[in-house]
């Protein structure tokens, strides 16, 4: 993680659902600038709750969350606020996507916002171009296959323009290509300076795509690195995660001296076909 301070943070947060045991305790988060950020847990270890306090949509029972170093007032101002800074899409694009058709959809946040028409239908159109579903725009949302509505959904976030971009298990449920191109998209959005925070269970997903990565474990958050972070089986142990494929693949070429110390080992099964080594 890098020093600076983070766009939105998590300080020392408690959350417990009504009658329920903590669900986060004491955990503190920051979501640094232009950064792609894997949050990874088991199921049921608290990575949706942790990303609705995040974007403003549950508030912290004990310590607090602060948007550029401020704490976060929960009125109309204060939300409206955080959300043109922080955008959640949820796990079901079933759970955001209500308007008739996918162009209505995704002009709905910056309608809200009160924007003119134009910057209304600018933002529209970029958004739909960064997701590929420039053609899909006048097409009845339920009319959509999964992976679409999954695109669509996240159109409708990012049309208004976040410094922060969450998406909650993004790649469930999409095929192996939808998940490469989801993929690309992201790194798209990345490389235009949008901050992407992504809940998985997938580690070797997490490692491929992230530069750092958060691990919910019994004992609480643990943020890194995702190289070296995710490298770690005791802390995958602990968050009862499996260790990445490639990282187990690169321990036994190291381990073979068929790759030096410090030497980056491949990362997909693709990589390792091509890798001089399976040649010779
Ligand atoms: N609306 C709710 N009311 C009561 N308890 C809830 C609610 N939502 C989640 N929980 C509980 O809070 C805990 C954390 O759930 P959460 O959905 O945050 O986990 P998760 O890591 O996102 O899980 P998954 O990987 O299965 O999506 C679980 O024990 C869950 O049963």
């Amino acid at each position: 993680m890098t020093a600076q301070q983070p766009v939105v943070e998590l300080v020392e947060a408690g959350f417990a659902y009504e009658d329920g045991p903590p669900v986060i305790e004491g955990v503190n988060f920051g979501v640094p600038k232009g950064r792609s950020l894997a949050l990874l847990g088991h199921n049921g270890s608290g990575k949706t709750t942790l990303l609705r306090l995040l974007s403003g949509g549950l508030r912290c029972v004990t310590g607090l969350l602060r948007l550029d170093g401020e704490p976060v007032a929960y009125g109309r101002t204060g939300l409206t606020r955080l959300r043109t800074s922080v955008q959640l899409v949820v796990q079901d694009p079933d759970d955001q996507l209500f308007a008739a058709s996918v162009g209505q959809d995704v002009s709905f946040g910056p309608m809200n916002l009160g924007l003119p028409e134009a910057e209304v239908r600018a933002r529209v159109e970029e958004a739909l171009e960064a997701l590929g579903i420039a053609a899909l725009r006048d097409r009845p949302t339920h009319l959509l296959s999964y992976g679409q509505r999954k695109r669509a959904a996240i159109a409708g976030a990012v049309a208004m323009r976040p410094r922060v971009l969450i998406l909650d298990e993004p790649t469930a449920g999409l095929d192996p290509h939808g998940q490469e191109q989801l993929l690309e998209v992201l790194g798209g959005l990345r490389a235009a300076g949008t901050t992407v925070v992504m809940a998985t269970h997938d580690v070797g997903l997490a490692l491929r795509w992230a530069d750092d990565a958060a691990v919910l474990t019994p004992d609480g958050l643990c943020t890194g690195p995702a190289a070296e972070l995710l490298g770690r089986p005791e802390l995958l142990d602990a968050a009862r995660l499996r260790m990445p494929w490639s990282i187990t693949v690169t321990a036994l070429l190291r381990a073979q001296g068929l790759l030096g110390e410090g030497e980056p080992g491949p990362r997909t099964p693709e990589e390792l076909g091509r890798w001089p080594v399976a040649r010779g």
